[in-house]
């Protein structure tokens, strides 16, 4: 918590009007925030004499859309305010909610304070961002991303200096700055605990936010003492439901030593000693009370998993998380994991599931996991490619056959696929692809549930669960009379599409997962500055080409080394990532050059013909300096908040920035 001395009113406004009006920095004891902001106001053209009416301020209707627009801060907010406004009560002050822009969304309080603040418009609608009232608690706090207290003379516009505010941010699960809560009261009823008030209100606001999060997530409160979970001083972490951090407040990331970073891209392995599952299992047993946890790090802590994290989430997110032993399509995608969802809930009421999605998306790790998931998962699995396989051989392959029903068949014949599926999943891939002939005989097996192999008149009962896939527009297909429509709502129960790569919010996860399936015992990671690149790249071969990159990249690793960079990467890859100009990527001319041509030499003999080489690395860096320009935008020149949305250090993005100056 950072109070400062508050200084003499004439004091203050002597050096405020000399920084103005002679360019004499502010002096020494003055809070080097306050001079900061006062600059800041300056260089925004204000005026001490000030202004009440802003061109920020919005009309009723803005208004209304702003609150919809901010509807799970205010809901969230709300009773804290209430709770808030009861602990100051008759000290002449209100309570203020503003969003992450700075505008009025909520105020709470005593009358004879609140007509006097709507005469300097400190009410609902109207912004208070820095550069529109210069300092104030609100404005400064948000610039800051901090909790500020600012009083009296130290408020930049003369109309506002017989306030004395404190704010502090509200910050999502993810960092994200929501908006700023604030206590703005008579300058006369100053109190030197308001601000401490107002940070722990703030806090409560986050913890409510984190525990409502998303409903496929898990969340762990933490405490170094047992009585301490549930209290506002808790750490609340999230995590997907394959035990990714997805979330956490911020007593949680100092506690853990995290950072908002690590969002996505950290798994519970990493933090604690007993696994995912462990804790999960233990915690189904004892719901009510909390269990010791032990840090990495050795810090022995107490967790508890929250109730909003319901029961019957527990029971899909421990057999979700024994099924992550038998397949890797673990996933923090909503689209994939919606599917998923959907498929395991109808997968053991006997509903055929008809997959699409572009090649190489995952359909047969998908199904997969699907059948995990089922009832039958100890029963086989069972895949068929219909395009793999020789149209001659397909029918044997399928329905099995008798000792000797053709030449070139096995002496003791065989069962074929559909039999061995029998109990378990049967998985026909491409089912599009399938020859006309041999589609009117698979319907007749789905119809009559058995089937006659070949060379044999005795029919066999089979009972499997049925789950189709294929990348081709099947009803198409169905209207050109190359698929039979009455198959096709056969295997038609559910539809389900999963995501291409592009369109997968979990690329970061992705990696990181793939990267532990093909060195388990390391701890790879991909260079920030790469991973922006892969991160934008078309990806038309989807996951099947990113498992390939990835293992193309690991196998070039030197045994020391741990971090994926340009050079690890195959050199027809490297050369689409050239091409490829709407990328993000932010590499250096030199390196990247340098880069490229040593890959040309040892991976790939034709790369790139210099000028294209030059070109590319041209687009690359002024995408780099757009990027650059985009976050500090975003983040109102923040360069550290910046950095970490860019997911570079703060040093290269001071290095970034000479560049974009030079
Ligand atoms: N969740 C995943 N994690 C890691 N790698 C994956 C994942 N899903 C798929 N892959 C990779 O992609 C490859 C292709 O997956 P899969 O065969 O399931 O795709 P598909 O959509 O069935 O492809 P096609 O349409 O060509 O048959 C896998 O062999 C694997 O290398």
């Amino acid at each position: 918590m950072r109070h400062h001395a508050i200084l003499p009113a004439p004091h203050l406004k002597q050096a405020r009007l000399q920084m103005i009006e002679q360019g004499i920095d502010p002096r020494a004891d003055i809070d080097r925030r306050v001079a900061q902001s006062w600059q800041r106001s300056f260089l925004a053209g204000l005026s001490p004499r000030g202004q009440t009416e802003c061109e920020d301020n919005l009309s009723a209707s803005n208004l209304l859309h702003a609150r919809d627009f901010n509807h799970d801060l205010i809901s969230h907010s709300e009773p804290v305010i209430e709770y808030l406004f009861e602990q100051v009560k008759h000290s002449h002050s209100m309570v203020i909610l503003a969003d992450a822009q700075g505008v009025l969304m909520h105020t709470l309080g005593d009358l004879d304070f609140l007509s006097k603040a709507d005469r300097v418009a400190l009410k609902c609608g109207a912004s208070w961002a820095e550069n529109q009232r210069g300092t104030n608690a609100i404005g400064t706090a948000l610039a800051e991303c901090n909790e500020i207290e600012i009083h009296g003379a130290e408020h930049y516009l003369e109309p506002n200096e017989f306030l004395t505010c404190a704010a502090a941010p509200i910050l999502s699960a993810q960092g994200q700055l929501m908006g700023i809560l604030d206590i703005s009261g008579d300058h006369r009823s100053r109190h030197p605990h308001t601000l401490g008030l107002v940070s722990t209100a703030a806090q409560m606001i986050e913890n409510s936010m984190v525990l409502s999060s998303g409903q496929h997530q898990v969340l762990l409160q933490l405490h170094t003492r047992a009585e301490g979970i549930g209290s506002v001083a808790q750490a609340v972490l999230a995590f997907s439901e394959d035990g990714y951090l997805v979330g956490a407040n911020r007593k949680a990331l100092s506690l853990l030593q995290l950072q908002y970073a690590d969002m996505r891209a950290v798994h519970w392995s990493q933090l604690f000693e007993s696994s995912f599952e462990q804790m999960l299992t233990q915690q189904l047993r004892q719901a009510s009370s909390s269990t010791a946890l032990r840090t990495k790090r050795s810090l022995d802590l107490f967790a508890q998993i929250h109730p909003n994290s319901l029961m019957h989430r527990f029971q899909t997110v421990h057999s979700f998380a024994s099924r992550q032993a038998k397949t890797p399509s673990t996933t923090v995608d909503q689209q994939w994991q919606s599917a998923l969802d959907k498929a395991c809930r109808v997968i053991d009421k006997g509903i055929p599931l008809l997959v699409v999605g572009e090649s190489g998306v995952g359909k047969e790790v998908f199904a997969n996991a699907v059948h995990n998931g089922s009832v039958r998962a100890d029963r086989n699995f069972v895949a068929v490619n219909c395009a793999a396989i020789p149209e001659h051989l397909i029918e044997a392959e399928l329905f099995g056959y008798v000792a000797g029903a053709f030449t070139g068949a096995s002496r003791q014949g065989s069962q074929g696929r559909i039999r061995e599926a029998h109990c378990g999943t049967l998985f026909l891939d491409e089912i599009g692809d399938m020859p006309l002939a041999l589609q009117t005989r698979l319907l007749r097996v789905l119809q009559e549930r058995q089937i006659t192999p070949l060379g044999s008149s005795t029919a066999i009962a089979v009972d499997f669960n049925l789950i189709c896939a294929t990348h081709r527009p099947l009803k198409q297909r169905v209207s050109q009379g190359l698929f039979r429509e009455d198959l096709f709502y056969r295997i038609n129960g559910l539809q389900l599409a999963l995501p291409s790569l592009r369109e997968r919010s979990d690329f970061a996860p992705l990696c990181s997962r793939i990267l532990r399936e093909l060195a388990p015992h390391q701890q790879l990671y991909i260079a920030p500055e790469l991973m922006g690149a892969l991160r934008q790249f078309a990806w038309p071969g989807n996951l099947r080409q990113l498992h390939h990159c990835l293992r193309t990249a690991v196998a070039l690793l030197e045994h020391d080394e741990t971090c994926i960079d340009w050079q690890h990467l195959a050199g027809d890859l490297l050369q689409d990532l050239g091409r490829q100009v709407s990328g993000q990527s932010v590499c250096e001319k030199q390196e990247l050059k340098g880069e490229l041509q040593s890959a040309s030499s040892s991976t790939t003999p034709a790369l790139f013909e210099a000028e294209e080489g030059e070109q590319a690395i041209h687009n690359l860096r002024a995408l780099s300096l757009q990027m650059i320009e985009q976050a500090l935008v975003a983040t109102n020149g923040n360069v550290s908040a910046a950095a970490r949305r860019l997911g570079i250090s703060r040093q290269t993005m001071y290095r970034k920035m000479q560049e974009r100056q030079g």
